[in-house]
């Protein structure tokens, strides 16, 4: 089987801090993401090549299409309705009142339409923070919580299979993809394993998403790549790598969601390595990976 090459261009270079949770848009032609540590929330317009932000009043971790127009997204410990054009953000819950360092990162809505999301301690690093702090929650349509469980270290990438019976999930410092059995219709999960440890030099596991093959692409933290895994065999299909170490997330976009768009961070970096990496904080489109993505979900609250 030959692998079809991969190209990579740096579409955004506005250098973002920490740079996660890329959504596209297809009403808008857009990419969504955000800069945790800049307290905003992006949208880049793939046509017009124009980039327009919403500035938050704490990190914001990832954001999320609402059904209803309007954005969802994880601000400190809140989940919040965000409306675009008034730059407004309501607070529809708040989690880990109890936990004053606590903050949200990486979150996904289910094909449900409920907004899983899940928290760590505040870094003094990248990686370093107090350890299992963090918890998993989602916000249900109705907007009320439910926990699934807690003593996560960085709450991070996520995602379901095509079939929606099971749910994959990345606490980055377990180096570990994971799987559940996922109920739809109660949105409970179940039976926790490991479907693939990362390999040393990929080093730390941070944002995923699946393609139309059911296989998962995770970004690689400090790692410079993405790779594709097949949970079912635990094997790693792929490495595409990237000009910046600080990979952060990944989703499909574009015309029929047949572009992949990477993240990255430039913030823990030393200055030389600034020099050595010109486009770190950069959005990354990869084209030419010959799979496609699906379309996001929209929260249905
Ligand atoms: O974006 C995230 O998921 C975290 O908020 C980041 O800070 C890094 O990814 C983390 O440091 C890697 O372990
Ligand atoms: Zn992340």
């Amino acid at each position: 089987m030959t692998m079809s090459s991969a190209k990579i261009e740096c579409v955004l270079r506005e250098n973002w801090r920490c740079g996660e949770s890329p959504v596209w848009e297809e009403a808008s032609n857009s990419l969504l993401f955000v800069d945790i540590p800049a307290k905003t929330v992006c949208r880049w317009d793939s046509l017009s090549k124009q980039v327009q932000q919403v500035t938050v009043d704490a990190p914001v971790s990832s954001v999320a299409l609402r059904q209803s127009g309007g954005y969802v997204a994880t601000v400190g410990t809140k989940f919040c309705a965000l409306n675009w054009d008034d730059q407004s953000a309501v607070v529809l819950a708040t989690v880990d009142k109890d936990k004053k360092n606590n903050r949200f990162n990486d979150g996904k809505v289910d094909p449900a339409g409920r907004y899983f999301a899940g928290t760590m301690a505040e870094e003094t690093a990248p990686a370093v923070l107090e350890r299992r702090q963090g918890s998993l929650y989602s916000l249900f349509p109705d907007h009320h919580v439910e926990k699934y469980f807690d003593q996560v270290d960085i709450s991070n990438g996520l995602d379901w299979s095509l079939d929606h019976k099971i749910f994959y999930y990345i606490d980055s410092l377990s180096y570990s993809v994971d799987a559940f059995d996922y109920d739809l219709q109660t949105g409970k999960i179940s039976n926790r394993r490991s479907v693939y440890k990362l390999e040393k030099e990929e080093q730390i596991p941070d944002g995923m998403c699946i393609d139309v093959e059911g296989k998962l692409w995770v970004a690689c933290y400090n790692g410079g790549r993405v790779i594709r895994l097949d949970p079912e065999t635990g094997k790693r299909l792929r490495t595409v790598k990237l000009p910046v170490v600080k990979t952060t997330s990944c989703c499909f976009g574009g015309k029929d969601y047949s572009e992949m768009y990477v993240t990255s961070a430039r913030d823990g970096m030393d200055p030389e390595g600034l020099l050595q990496q010109p486009e770190a904080g950069g959005i990354f489109k990869i084209t030419g990976l010959g799979v496609k993505g699906i379309p996001p979900y929209p929260y249905a609250g």
